[in-house]
This record gives structure tokens, C-alpha cells and sequence, in this order.
């Protein structure tokens, strides 16, 4: 009855709360593994009766990780006391039901994880590149505007065009062009910290969402970061670049606004640097 109600009030919880912290599940595990512990030395034939439902809810309530920690070592403990007071053919029985129980609902998590983990990739990054995608733009610079708004935080936008990609993948094809894409990603990943969010919008068009970071130190940055390109992926005379548009992030602009101030500067960036190549 106890670990009924322990049950629905942890699912309840669960439900309620989304992913639990590593703290709270130990806690609750501790609790409802406790009680069984508890039963197998009041009444064990209660907890063979019991264990394979709390191996399975473990497994709905926690991460996987901490769940197949949690299940085997309460398992272990529990087959052990089993073997201790109850009959050795039923203890065996227990201890065997109650593993495969174990084991099939690990694989149908892990699975089902495997398969929501592979959804929302498909939903949020770029099939080709593996940054995200444009979709999930927007919403990430409304987060960060509200963070800008809220509590005054810096963040900038850096919109990076590819120049002189049309040549490269007339010259050698598309797949080079392909190739050098992926190539572009890794190496501007090489470059900026966790926190920081690489978006393709398409082509040969990328965005990097920068937090704390203000319009200076992204010139800083780009400055930096402005010969990876020619000098690492230039290939066969096809002298690659890049164009950058900086904007950062103001108080209670919308985000379309900030896309355009970006776009704008971007197409001002290029036309310098078309110019600069036209006259040397
Ligand atoms: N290989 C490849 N090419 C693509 C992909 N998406 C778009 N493109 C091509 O990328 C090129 C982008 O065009 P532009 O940006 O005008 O070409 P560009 O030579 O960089 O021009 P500038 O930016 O003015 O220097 C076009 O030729 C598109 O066909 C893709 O997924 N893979």
C-alpha cells in the first residue's frame, strides 16, 4: 500500500516537475527502495511481489543514467535479502523475472530516448552541417533579448556569408561545396565557447548568436577570426572568405529589426570587401 502511494505520488511529481534533479531522485529512490528493504525483512514475499513494478517506475521518473544505477544496485540488495528469507527456487524466480524486467524496460527507454533525441535533431539543426537551423533563430534571439531587457545583459549577433561559394562550387562541384560547408562549421565551433549558438539560414549564410558579448568585442572577434577561412579552406585557387554584419542585442527591439540591422551590415561588410578586391 505504502509503495503504491509512494509510486503515484512520485509519477505526480514527476509529471508535475519534468526532469527531477540528480539530488531528488537519489532521495526519492532511497525512500521507495528503502520501504522495499524494509518489507523483505517484515514480509519478503511482498517485495518479490513489488520489485518488478519499482524497477519499471524507476525507470519512468528518472534520467536513464541514474535509474539503471539505482535499479541494479536496489536489485542486487533485494535478490540478496530474497535468498536470505525466502524459498531458494523462489528467490531464484524473483531474481530472474524481476532482471529480465529490468532489462527490457532499460532497452525500450533507451530506445524511446534514442528516438525523441532524434526527432527534436531533426526538428532543430541543419540536415547537412549539423548547425541549427532557422527555425530555432528566433527563438533563441527572443530569449536573449529578454535577458538583454531584463536583466542587462550583452549579447550580439554576427551574420557570416560565405564569399566567392557560387565559384567554388561551379569550379569543383557540389559536393566539394558540400564538404566545405561541414568544414565551415567545425571550424567556426573551434572558435567560440559552449554558449554560444552557430545557425545556418541557408546556402552559404550562417548566424552565430553570441551571449555577453557587446558590438566591440564582436569586431574584436571577427578580427580574430576573419583569415580562418582563406587560410584553411581555401582549396584549388578558389579563394573563399567571409562577410560579416555585427548587431548586438538592444533593450525591447524586435527581433526582425535586429535581423535587419545585421543584414544591413553585413551587405555593407561585403561590398567593402568587393570593392577593396576590386581595386588591389
Ligand atoms: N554545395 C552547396 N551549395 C549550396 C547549398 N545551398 C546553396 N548553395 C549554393 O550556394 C551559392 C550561394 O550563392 P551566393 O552567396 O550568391 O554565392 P557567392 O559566390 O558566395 O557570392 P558572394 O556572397 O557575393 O561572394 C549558390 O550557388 C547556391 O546554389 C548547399 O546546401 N550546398
Amino acid at each position: 500500500m505504502v509503495i503504491v502511494i509512494a509510486a503515484l505520488l512520485f509519477t505526480a511529481v514527476r509529471l508535475f516537475q519534468g526532469r527531477l534533479s540528480v539530488l531528488k531522485c537519489l532521495l526519492l529512490s532511497t525512500v521507495l527502495g528503502s520501504t522495499l528493504i524494509y518489507f523483505s525483512f517484515q514480509s519478503p514475499i511482498i517485495t518479490v511481489i513489488w520489485l518488478p513494478a519499482f524497477l519499471v517506475g524507476v525507470f519512468m521518473v528518472f534520467p536513464f543514467k541514474i535509474a539503471c544505477l539505482t535499479n541494479i544496485t536496489f536489485w542486487l540488495i533485494i535478490t540478496y535479502l530474497n535468498f536470505i528469507h525466502l524459498h531458494i527456487e523462489i528467490a531464484l524466480r524473483s531474481a530472474m523475472s524481476s532482471g529480465l524486467i529490468m532489462l527490457l524496460t532499460a532497452v525500450i527507454v533507451k530506445t524511446y530516448n534514442e528516438a525523441i533525441h532524434a526527432a527534436e535533431s531533426v526538428a532543430t539543426k541543419d540536415p547537412l552541417t549539423g548547425a541549427l537551423n532557422r527555425r530555432t533563430l528566433i527563438e533563441n534571439i527572443e530569449l536573449e533579448s529578454e535577458r538583454v531587457t531584463r536583466y542587462g545583459q550583452t549579447c550580439s549577433i554576427i551574420m557570416i556569408d560565405l564569399d566567392n561559394f557560387k565559384t567554388l562550387n561551379d569550379k569543383l562541384g557540389h559536393g566539394v561545396g558540400d564538404e566545405m560547408l561541414v568544414n565551415f562549421v567545425k571550424l567556426i565551433s573551434q572558435y567560440t565557447r559552449k554558449n554560444d549558438k552557430l545557425f545556418r539560414l541557408g546556402g552559404d549564410e550562417f548566424m552565430l548568436l553570441i551571449p555577453g558579448m557587446d558590438a566591440q568585442t564582436a569586431q574584436t572577434f571577427i578580427a580574430r577570426i576573419q583569415n580562418l577561412v582563406p587560410a584553411q579552406l581555401t582549396v584549388e585557387h578558389v579563394a573563399l572568405g567571409m562577410s560579416f554584419g555585427v548587431c548586438e542585442i538592444t533593450a525591447d527591439t524586435a527581433v526582425e529589426q535586429l535581423l535587419e540591422l545585421a543584414d544591413q551590415a553585413l551587405y555593407q561588410n561585403k561590398a567593402q570587401r568587393k570593392k577593396k578586391q576590386k581595386d588591389s
